[in-house]
C-alpha cells in the first residue's frame, strides 16, 4: 500500500519505525520538522509539496488539537478506494468526517511498546470500511505488535485509558518501584536489573499460568512470610485498587473531552 503518515513524532515514528523493517509498504511521512526518516520514506513539509499523489492510507499522527487546522489540506489526497486512518486520542470519527467527508474511516489506538514491536492497539472501523479495508489495516496495525478489533468508538476510548496511556503508567511504576530499591540500599544500575527482570519475569510467568493472578499471587506468598509482610502494605485499604481505578476513569473521561 502507498501511505501518507500525517505527523511523525513519538508514536508515528515509533510505528514507522516497524512498519519500514517490514519493508511491505512504501511511505511519504508530511511533518515540517520530521528528521532521521529511513532513508525508504520520502518526506514532505506540507499538503502542497505532495503534488497530485494519491494514497491507499492517510494516516492521522498529530495531536488532536491540530486536527482541524490540519487535516482539510490533506482531505482530498486519498483514492476513491482509500482509509482514512486516525491514532489521536478521543478525537470521534463524526469529527473527523467533518473534515474529510463521508468515507471510511478508522480509530486505531496504539501504545508506545510499538517502538519495540510489543505494542496492543485498538481498532475501530465505520461501516463505510469494508472487511478488505479493516482486513489490511490490521495486518498493518499487527506489525507493531497485535491489534484487537471493537465493535464501537467508546470500546475505542476505554482502550485508550488502559492500553494506549498504559506505557505512562507503567514508566511511573517502575520509577517508583526502582527508587523504592534505591531507597533500600541498592545502586541505581542494580535497582533497575531487580525491578526490570522481575516485572518482565512475572509478566511472562502470568502469560504461560492457568491460574489467576489472585492464586498466583497466594501462591509465593508464605504465610507469615517477607511476601506477606509487603502485600499487607501494598494492599492496604484498597488504596491500590480505588487509585488504578480511578487513574483509568480519569484517562477515559479525558477522552471523552477529546471527542
Ligand atoms: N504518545 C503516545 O504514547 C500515543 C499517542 N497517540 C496519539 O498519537 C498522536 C501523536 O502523538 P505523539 O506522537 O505523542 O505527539 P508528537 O508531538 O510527538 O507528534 C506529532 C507530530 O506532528 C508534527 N506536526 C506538527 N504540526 C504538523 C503539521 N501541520 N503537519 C504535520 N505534522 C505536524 C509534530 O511536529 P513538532 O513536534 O515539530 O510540532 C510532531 O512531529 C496524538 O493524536 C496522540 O493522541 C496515541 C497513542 C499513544
Ligand atoms: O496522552 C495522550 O493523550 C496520548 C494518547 C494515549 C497515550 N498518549
Amino acid at each position: 500500500m502507498n501511505i501518507l503518515l500525517i505527523g511523525c513524532g513519538k508514536m508515528g515514528g515509533a510505528m514507522l519505525r516497524q512498519w519500514t523493517a517490514h519493508g511491505e509498504h512504501s511511505f511519504t511521512v508530511a511533518d515540517p520538522a520530521a528528521n532521521d526518516l529511513p532513508d525508504s520514506v520520502t518526506h514532505v513539509s506540507k499538503a502542497t509539496d505532495l503534488s497530485s499523489q494519491e494514497f491507499d492510507v492517510v494516516l492521522i499522527a498529530i495531536k488532536p488539537q491540530m486536527i482541524a487546522d490540519v487535516l482539510p489540506d490533506y482531505a482530498h489526497v486519498l483514492k476513491e478506494s482509500g482509509t482514512f486512518v486516525s491514532i489521536a486520542a478521543g478525537t470521534s470519527v463524526a469529527s473527523l468526517a467533518k473534515v474529510v467527508g463521508d468515507a471510511a474511516i478508522m480509530r486505531v489506538m496504539p501504545n508506545m511498546a510499538a517502538l519495540v514491536g510489543m505494542g496492543v492497539s485498538g481498532l475501530y472501523a465505520n461501516d463505510r470500511c469494508t472487511p478488505q479495508q479493516t482486513q489490511d489495516i490490521v495486518a498493518l496495525i499487527d506489525q507493531t505488535g497485535t491489534c484487537i478489533a471493537v465493535e464501537n468508538e467508546d470500546q475505542i476510548d476505554r482502550l485508550t485509558a488502559v492500553s494506549g496511556s498504559g506505557p505512562g503508567y507503567v514508566f511511573e511504576i517502575l520509577r517508583s518501584y526502582v527508587a523504592a530499591a534505591e531507597a533500600l540500599g541498592f545502586d541505581h544500575e542494580t535497582a533497575r536489573t531487580l525491578v526490570f527482570d522481575t516485572v518482565t519475569g512475572t509478566v511472562e510467568a502470568a502469560r504461560q499460568s492457568e491460574l489467576t493472578l489472585e492464586e498466583l499471587r497466594n501462591s509465593v506468598t508464605s504465610k507469615n512470610g517477607t511476601t506477606q509482610a509487603g502485600l499487607n502494605e501494598l494492599m492496604r485499604d484498597d488504596v491500590l485498587d480505588t487509585l488504578l481505578q480511578s487513574t483509568l476513569q480519569a484517562a477515559y473521561a479525558r477522552a471523552g473531552e477529546l471527542r
